[in-house]
């Protein structure tokens, strides 16, 4: 499928708040090419997730896929979970360090501080609403992601 360029530090894009997805844009062509598009870019990059904004496209549009890796061996494996619009509804107390990267930030990588725990309201790409927890990596990913949505950087989040 298509790869498309990823957005570099520096570049107005990423600093925008991205939009909602309008209620008509829900299972249309163009953004079942954008969220499969977005895969593939994000797996040609070895990506764990990628938003929107990264492509280009400012839209709320986040795609998540934790999977084991060299900082994170005992992350879980999961299917690529595509999030519409998504909000964060509850971040747990407690929160964790751990160490970030970026596909628009090549060569850099930092510790960031990030709820270990969160509850994410957002919409599949059919419409569906839903609502998950996510703990551990995949919550580290998904708040990763949605700072993508409001224009921030983990570099912003550095302790
Ligand atoms: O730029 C992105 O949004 C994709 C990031 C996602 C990520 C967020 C937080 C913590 C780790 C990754 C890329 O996956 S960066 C590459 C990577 C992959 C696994 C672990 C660390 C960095
Ligand atoms: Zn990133």
């Amino acid at each position: 499928s298509v790869i498309l360029p990823v957005a570099q530090r520096g570049e107005d894009i990423l600093r925008l708040k991205a939009a909602r997805v309008a209620d008509a844009e829900f299972n249309s062509d163009w953004l079942m090419q954008l969220a499969s598009a977005m895969i593939a870019t994000m797996l040609e990059r070895s990506g764990v997730g990628i938003a929107a904004p990264q492509v280009y496209i400012s839209k709320r549009v986040i795609i998540v896929a934790s999977r084991p890796n060299l900082r994170y061996p005992d992350a879980p494996e999961m299917d690529a979970v595509v999030m519409v619009n998504p909000e964060i509804l509850e971040f747990s107390q407690a929160t964790t360090l751990g160490e970030e990267g970026c596909l628009s930030v090549p060569n850099e990588r930092g510790q960031v501080q990030r709820a270990q725990s969160i509850k994410v309201l957002y919409h599949t790409l059919t419409g569906e609403v839903m609502e998950s927890t996510f703990e551990g990596f995949p919550a580290r990913i998904v708040q990763h992601e949605i700072d993508h949505l409001n224009g921030i950087l983990f570099v912003d989040r550095l302790s």
